[in-house]
């Protein structure tokens, strides 16, 4: 199954969702009026796009329709796709940490696909014939450890591990020495999500930053949270929260197979404006794929895309 076809099977049920409810506001209304755009606006909220997005969506939608004259309802089904792609557009390089010898964290609460996310990613970057180690950092489990081993000797990736309870800033601290000594190209670091306790994570994510800073200044830094779409507007706080004790500079969205959510991706990137970067769309190696937000926007509204057949 090819890349679109596959994020469009994982999308059926938020397509559902919030395209349905889309095309009957379009073909219920005869008129464009302020009860048009209530419905709308409550429609798009419903598919978990965020209250801000949509308020901006909806002006900028109507605006549009101004200036193009639009007096059916149905005409303006491709302006509002055609918004919700600008909302979204960033405008940047959002992979530019490939091409460099960088250093990504993946940080985020427990359970949202952290591990599975840093083996996914190993996967991908070793496609694209990079040398990439992984730092099991999150030391708080045991079962993290031995989770990150598997999926080191699933895709073939060295890792940098100590026992459980040891200091995460030390397994940095060896993984760093690790990459330098065998020229990595990416170092993948997991980490312990532990946002119950906001201090303790901070003074964690510093201290790393630290030891990064002190024995690898020239590396290029990348810091991505993992959210788990399934939880909707939760996953939006979760990255206020963590946004206040780190910078976050891209965003990883897990188990966008088989939720209805998946309209957050929309509002996380065009309230936070911090790039989506990874969508996963399933449990296996190959289920992360990069986000792009026209390609997701055309995959949720059904948009053909010229590379549908690929
Ligand atoms: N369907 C689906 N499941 C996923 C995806 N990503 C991760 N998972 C599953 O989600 C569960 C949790 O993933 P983990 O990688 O263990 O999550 P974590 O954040 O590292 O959690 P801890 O190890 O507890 O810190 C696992 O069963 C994964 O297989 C995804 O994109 N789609």
């Amino acid at each position: 199954m090819g890349l679109f076809s596959k994020l469009k099977e994982g999308l059926t049920k938020t397509r559902n969702n919030i395209v349905s409810g889309i095309d009957s506001v379009f073909s219920g209304f005869s008129k464009i009026d302020d009860d048009f755009y209530d419905e709308l606006e409550e429609t798009l909220i419903m598919g978990d796009i965020g209250v801000r997005a949509t308020e901006e969506i909806i002006e900028d939608l109507k605006e549009k329709v101004k200036e193009n004259k639009i007096k059916q309802p149905e005409e303006c089904k491709h302006l509002l796709i055609e918004t919700i792609k600008e909302k979204m557009n960033l405008g940047e390089n959002a992979y530019d940490f490939e091409n460099k010898q960088s250093i990504v964290m993946l940080i985020g609460v427990n359970g949202v696909g952290k591990t599975t996310s840093v083996g996914k990613l190993a996967g991908l970057l070793k496609a694209q014939n990079k040398k990439v180690i992984m730092a099991a950092a999150d030391t708080f489990r045991a079962a993290a450890i031995e989770q990150l081993t598997e999926w080191s000797k699933r895709t073939g990736t060295d890792i940098i591990a100590q026992s459980e309870g040891s200091d995460p800033a030390a397994v940095i601290f060896d993984a760093v020495a690790a990459a330098k000594a065998r020229n990595a190209d990416v170092l993948l670091c997991d980490t312990a999500g532990r946002l119950h306790n906001k201090k303790n994570l901070m003074e964690e994510l510093k201290k790393i930053d630290r030891v990064i800073e002190r024995s690898y200044p020239e590396a290029y830094r990348e810091n991505l949270i993992v959210l788990d779409a399934t939880t909707g507007q939760n996953a939006l706080s979760q990255l206020k929260e963590f946004s206040e004790v780190t910078n976050i500079t891209g965003i990883i969205l897990t188990k966008m197979d088989g939720t209805a959510k998946g309209g957050i991706a929309v509002a996380i990137q065009a309230e936070m404006g911090i790039p989506v970067k990874y969508i996963g769309v399933g449990e296996q190696v190959e289920d992360l794929q990069k986000f792009d937000s026209d390609v997701f926007v055309n995959a949720l509204f059904d948009v053909k895309e010229n590379n549908d057949e690929q």
